[in-house]
């Protein structure tokens, strides 16, 4: 049995949802809530049975579906409407037959809401809330009240906010949650509030902050720091307009910084899976900048930080990036010292046997091609061939004698409106020296780069095979000196992969094609040596 003396709430599906740009499919629903798991929180808000087919039917798959090792499921929905019966309401009975075990419903605790929205009286509506907890209680249901606007409303009339939560409290809610539903509190708001309330009505209290002030993480940590046990969270913050608090830095402050255990043993390290792959099925590019889960929270750039890391990594890192599933890396940049080449190399593989005046000869390489418009922060395979060569072993399996780039521009055959009636081809020679051998080859494509790779390809596929399978999957083209119109020089990024991994070259140049021609060349050199060819 789960120790229930604190509860992590996922509402990802429920709130999170309600972020513009999110539109979940059911399978979209149960593939997260499979997920959400396997962090281990301990309830999934599945969302709002009744209120739309796709809610209705995600709870009646989820139970034939989902195998939930860690979580139970949570069905939200309102307290009944005024002046109907509980049991009469059709939105309460969606609740109650939604199969969830659990239900929060959402209650009015401000008297504005009440008297303006709901447009009813104070009493009735703790009616509503003591009459539809009931219900639910008593058909079995474990019961959670989300008390919404609760912090603004406590301020405008304490004493009705304060009725709601002991109405809740006293029908059997197991919870009621204090939420700020318009995000406009500040964390010394809520250590006030929460305390407060929680020494005057006695009931187990939690905590829903939507993110409108970028507080919702310090605001849920102040509620349980005043003495919530029970957090609503979303995964990388998702949620109605700006969003709510993010599950994976509120389980990150709590089991790493206040000693908390609120996850079972080994789902921490699930971390930062969880929060990409939750990313990629709700579609939005995950936050590389995120704490603990983004590709760069322990990503190191400046000098001095890689000069203490290499002492002991603690000396930058507010913790160890395992803990959560993140990795530690090494940014080289025009930032970087030799400390940083020698940590570069290590995670590279490669052996500097402690060779300072190695390290220090890449750095002066490394400041000088990026004043000349090089990044090597994000070309990592670049960067790795120039150590190589400072090593004495640079790689070789083909050099370039030449090449050329013809582009033609012609009458076009079917020709759509855009292309004006023409259309244009390119055509690429390259020569080489491949395995001792001048080859030459020629290929067309529908720009001077695509034109180029495939050329260059067919002059090498006979003596590598393996050249087959390397995609290019990425092309990016960088203005470096945005004043000198088409007389500028351009970055070069290209990515390629081939089913494992994938790496990334540049090339500088004041000529785009050139510029291109050298990424690419890079870019296949790696990929050859990736496979393990021997070298010429
Ligand atoms: C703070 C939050 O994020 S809470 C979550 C909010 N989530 C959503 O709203 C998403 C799902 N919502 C929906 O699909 C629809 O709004 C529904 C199905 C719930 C209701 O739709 P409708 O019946 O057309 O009503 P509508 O959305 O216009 O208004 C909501 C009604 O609920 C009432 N209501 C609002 N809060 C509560 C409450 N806590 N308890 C009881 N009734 C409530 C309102 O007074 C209003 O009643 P009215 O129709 O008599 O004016
Ligand atoms: C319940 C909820 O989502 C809110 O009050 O913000």
């Amino acid at each position: 049995m789960r120790d229930d003396s604190f509860h992590v709430f996922d509402t990802t599906l429920r709130d999170g949802a309600q972020r513009e740009g999110i539109n979940l499919r059911v399978s979209d629903k149960l593939a997260i809530a499979q997920l959400l798991d396997d962090f281990g929180v301990a309830f999934i808000e599945g969302g709002w049975p009744g209120a739309n087919p796709k809610d209705t039917e995600f709870f009646q798959r989820a139970s034939r579906e989902l195998t939930l090792r860690h979580a139970q499921l949570t069905a939200f929905g309102a307290t009944r409407r005024a002046g109907v019966r509980a049991a009469d309401d059709p939105q309460v009975a969606a609740l109650r037959d939604s199969g969830a075990p659990v239900v929060t419903l959402v209650a009015k605790s401000d008297d504005r809401h009440v008297e303006r929205a709901l447009r009813t009286t104070l009493d009735e509506n703790l009616a509503m809330i003591a009459d539809t907890v009931s219900h639910l209680r008593e058909h079995g249901q474990r019961v959670f009240v989300d008390c919404e606007h609760f912090f603004d409303g406590y301020h405008h009339n304490p004493d009705h906010a304060l009725d709601v939560v002991r109405t809740a409290a006293g029908a059997g809610a197991d919870v009621v949650v204090l939420c700020d539903t318009n995000g406009g509190m500040l964390p010394g708001d809520i250590t006030r509030v929460v305390t407060e309330v929680r020494e005057a009505t006695g009931a187990r209290l939690g905590i829903h902050a939507q993110d409108d002030t970028g507080c919702a993480v310090a605001n849920t940590l102040a509620a349980v720091d005043a003495g919530a046990t029970h957090v609503q969270c979303t995964a990388n913050g998702y949620g109605e307009r700006v969003g709510n608090a993010n599950l994976f830095s509120v389980v990150g402050a709590l089991t790493l910084k206040r000693g908390l255990d609120v996850l079972p043993d080994g789902c921490l390290p699930e971390m930062t899976r969880v929060a990409t792959a939750v990313a990629e099925i709700v579609n939005l590019t995950p936050d590389t900048h995120q704490p603990y889960v983004g590709v760069s929270a322990f990503a190191h750039k400046a000098g001095l930080h890689a000069s203490a890391i290499k002492v002991d990594p603690d000396l930058y890192q507010h913790t160890d990036p395992a803990l959560v599933g993140n990795t530690m890396r090494m940014l080289v940049s025009d930032m970087a010292g030799r400390a940083s080449i020698e940590l570069k190399a290590q995670e590279l593989g490669l052996d500097l046997s402690g060779d300072r005046a190695l390290a220090g000869r890449v750095v002066e390489r490394v400041k000088a091609l990026e004043l000349s418009g090089y990044s090597f922060e994000a070309a990592d395979a670049s960067l790795e061939l120039l150590l190589r060569e400072e090593l004495g072993s640079p790689v070789r399996y083909f050099d370039t004698e030449s090449w050329r780039v013809i582009t033609e521009r012609r009458p076009a055959t079917g020709a759509d409106s855009l292309s004006n009636g023409y259309e244009s081809l390119t055509e690429a020679t390259v020569k080489l020296l491949v395995k001792g051998e001048r080859v030459i080859a020629t290929a067309e494509g529908n720009g001077p780069v695509n034109a180029l790779d495939r050329a260059l390809r067919s002059s090498m596929e006979g003596a590598y095979t393996a050249l087959a399978g390397l995609e290019l999957t990425d092309y990016k083209v960088r203005i470096l000196e945005g004043t000198s119109g088409t007389n500028a020089v351009t970055r070069i990024l290209v990515s390629f992969s081939d089913g494992a991994g994938e790496w990334t070259t540049v090339g500088v140049g004041p000529n785009v094609v050139d510029a291109s021609w050298a990424a690419l060349e890079q870019a296949v050199t790696y990929g050859l040596l990736r496979q393990g060819y021997p070298q010429v």
